[in-house]
């Protein structure tokens, strides 16, 4: 679904919300950076978020608490309706919680916070949703990770960090090898993921959702991005929503069941 109107994009038909973007306001990243101050590890931090559809008195999620250390893997998992892509929403701000925060607080090595919580902001924020090549628009792989970006003259500072970025995403997914031109609607199942990935990746985002990034794969394109996002973690925070919890054992950190009803409950893996 693409909106020509604002040059934004959906991933994927929402809850009834605010459109979400893929570049969202993206043409800002310069002015909007945070600040880098030594520390030894920061945390995506979730806490009592709550959620109701607006207009309704539907409890879909409960007071949610969790964190993920930066560089790690987070694996939610749990029945199907129980609330989990309503809560990737949710970090993602595209739609905004009843009650709670969910900010990034930097750390010492002891293990105290070192400054005041930032909060998670959608710009920092890298969201793939089921299905992603469902609703790619362009008709080369150039314009699909472009699409969105600001296209008038100047700003060549912008213009070439893009370029730097548009080139490390690139090569970071192992898409160096498929020429720009070609058409996304004719890659392979694995590097049509590995395009949707390059897409969010260019944004170096603090936080990385993946939707079920292995379902509609055949068992080849599947180890491809098993193998892709074991790469991904050293660099990254990656939360993955999925039902593969065999496939993506050997990469998690932690996990949490998403109980009917939207509690969250950090287990093991039922394997
Ligand atoms: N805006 C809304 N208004 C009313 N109900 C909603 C709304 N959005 C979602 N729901 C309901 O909330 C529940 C949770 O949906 P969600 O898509 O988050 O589940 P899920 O755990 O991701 O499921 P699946 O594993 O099948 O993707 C579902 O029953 C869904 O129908």
């Amino acid at each position: 679904m693409a909106s020509s109107a604002t040059g934004l994009r959906m991933l994927k038909p929402p809850l009834p919300a605010a459109p979400a973007s893929r570049f969202n306001s993206r043409s800002k990243f310069p002015k909007t950076r945070f600040l880098r101050v030594a520390c030894d590890y920061s945390c995506l931090e979730v806490r009592d978020v709550s959620y109701q559809p607006p207009g309704t008195q539907l409890s879909l999620l409960k007071s949610i608490n969790f964190s993920l250390r930066e560089k790690s893997f987070g694996l939610i998992f749990g029945q199907s309706g129980s609330g989990k892509t309503t809560l990737l929403q949710l970090l993602a701000g595209i739609t905004k919680p009843t009650s709670g925060s969910i900010y990034i607080q930097k750390y010492d090595s002891d293990g105290k916070p070192n400054q005041s919580s930032l909060p998670l902001v959608p710009e920092r924020v890298g969201i793939v949703f089921q299905f992603p090549e469902r609703y790619f628009v362009a008709d080369n792989v150039l314009d699909e990770v472009t699409f969105g970006w600001p296209r008038q003259k100047g700003d060549y500072q912008l213009k070439e960090d893009l370029a730097l970025r548009l080139q490390r995403a690139i090569n970071w997914v192992g898409l160096s090898g498929i020429s720009l031109d070609k058409d996304p609607h004719s890659l392979s199942g694995g590097y049509k993921r590995r395009l949707a990935l390059a897409i969010q990746l260019v944004h170096i985002p603090d936080l990385l959702i993946l939707d079920e990034p292995l379902a509609g794969l055949d068992w080849k394109a599947r180890a491809d991005v098993v193998k892709l996002l074991k790469h991904l973690k050293k660099e990254l925070s990656v939360l993955v929503v999925s039902h593969d919890l065999r496939e993506l054992a050997s990469l998690v950190d932690r996990s949490w069941r998403m109980e009917i009803g939207g509690n969250l409950k950090e287990e093991s893996l039922p394997l």
